[in-house]
C-alpha cells in the first residue's frame, strides 16, 4: 500500500472555486496594524520551495522568499552572491506551492541600489515571473527614494533595517545594532523614513529590544521583528533555523524541531537496509499480477 499524505490544506486546493479561502492582500496585512483590540502578530516564515510553502502557508499570514536562500540553499558564504533569477526561480515555486500567505520576495544585492530606475527593472521582474505580492529590500533613509518610487508604480514594497545582511562588509559581522547613541538614533530615522516613503511594512533585524520597542510604537505599518522585541507587530524566522536544521544559528532563534538529527537518522537506516539488500522489499518492487 503506498502511502498518502493529507494536509488540511488538501480540499480547498482541489477545488476549482476556492473563493471562501481567497489569498491575504498587502493592504489587509497593512491594516492589521491598528486592527481590533488584541492587534494579533503577524506571522511570517521564509519559504524558498513550493513544497515547503504548502506546508507553511496554512499557518502564516505571509510568506517570505528571503535571499538567506544563498547561505540555506546554496551554500554560499554570505547573501552577496544570490541573483536576481535565483530569487525569481524560488519566488515562482513559492507562489505555486501557497494560496493564503501573501508572498514577498526579497530583492538580491546589487539589483536595487543603484537608482530607482534600476530597482523598478529589477522588480518588475519579479512581480511579472513570480506572481508574488510584493518585495521586500534593505536599507532605511538611504533607500526612502527607492521605496517611494516603487510604492507609487505599484508595488509594494517591505523594508528592512536594522540588521541588514547585505550590508555585513560594512557593519563589520552580523552582531546586534543600536549598542551607540548614534545607532539608535539612526534606526529609529530609518525606521521613519521608510514608513513615511510608502513602505507597507518593515522587518527590523538584530536590535535591541528598546530600540525594536521604540520603531513599532513610532511607525504606522506593521513592523516586523526577528531578534529584536515580542512587542513587535509581528515575527519572522528563516525556517530551517526555527526546524532545527542547523547546529550553529543566532541568539535569536527558537527550534521547534531537530530536523538535522530526523533526517541523518532516515539517512542512517536507509543506507543500511541498502548495504544488507533489506531494500527494496517485497513492497517496493514491480511483478506480474498472478
Ligand atoms: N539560516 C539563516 N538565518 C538567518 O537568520 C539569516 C541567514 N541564514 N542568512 C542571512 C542573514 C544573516 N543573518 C544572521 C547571521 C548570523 C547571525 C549571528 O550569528 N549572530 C550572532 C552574533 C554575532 C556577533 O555578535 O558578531 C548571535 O549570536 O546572535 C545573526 C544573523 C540573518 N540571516
Ligand atoms: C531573515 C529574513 C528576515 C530575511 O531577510 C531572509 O530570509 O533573507
Amino acid at each position: 500500500m503506498s502511502t498518502t499524505f493529507t494536509l488540511d490544506t488538501a480540499t480547498s486546493r482541489a477545488n476549482p472555486t476556492p473563493s471562501p479561502m481567497k489569498r491575504l492582500t498587502v493592504p489587509a496585512i497593512q491594516r492589521r496594524k491598528f486592527e481590533g483590540k488584541t492587534q494579533e502578530p503577524l506571522v511570517m516564515l521564509t519559504a524558498y520551495t513550493a513544497r515547503q510553502a504548502q506546508l507553511l502557508d496554512p499557518h502564516c499570514d505571509m510568506l517570505l522568499v528571503g535571499d538567506s536562500l544563498g547561505q540555506v540553499i546554496y551554500g554560499l558564504p554570505s547573501t552577496l552572491p544570490v541573483t536576481l533569477d535565483m530569487m525569481i526561480a524560488h519566488g515562482a515555486a513559492v507562489v505555486r506551492g501557497s494560496y493564503h500567505s501573501v508572498v514577498l520576495v526579497d530583492m538580491p544585492f546589487g539589483s536595487y541600489e543603484a537608482s530607482p530606475q534600476q530597482a523598478f527593472a529589477s522588480a518588475s521582474r519579479i512581480m511579472a515571473e513570480t506572481g508574488a505580492a510584493g518585495v521586500k529590500l534593505e536599507g532605511g533613509v538611504a533607500m526612502a527614494e527607492t521605496i517611494g518610487f516603487l510604492t507609487q508604480r505599484g508595488i509594494p514594497v517591505m523594508a528592512h533595517i536594522g540588521l541588514t545582511p547585505q550590508a555585513v562588509n560594512a557593519l563589520g559581522g552580523y552582531g546586534a545594532r543600536g549598542k551607540t547613541q548614534e545607532e539608535h538614533a539612526k534606526i529609529l530615522s530609518d525606521a521613519r523614513a521608510v514608513a513615511q516613503a510608502g513602505a507597507f511594512s518593515m522587518v527590523i533585524e538584530g536590535v535591541l529590544e528598546d530600540i525594536a520597542n521604540a520603531v513599532t510604537d513610532s511607525v504606522d505599518v506593521p513592523v516586523i521583528g526577528i531578534g529584536a522585541s515580542a512587542r513587535c507587530d509581528g515575527q519572522v524566522l528563516v525556517t530551517e533555523d526555527m526546524l532545527g536544521m542547523f547546529e550553529r544559528t543566532a541568539r535569536f532563534v527558537k527550534r521547534y524541531d531537530n530536523i538535522a538529527e530526523t533526517i541523518s537518522h532516515a539517512a542512517q537506516r536507509y543506507a543500511a537496509d541498502v548495504r544488507d539488500r533489506s531494500f527494496p522489499g517485497d513492497d517496493q518492487v514491480y511483478r506480474p499480477k498472478i
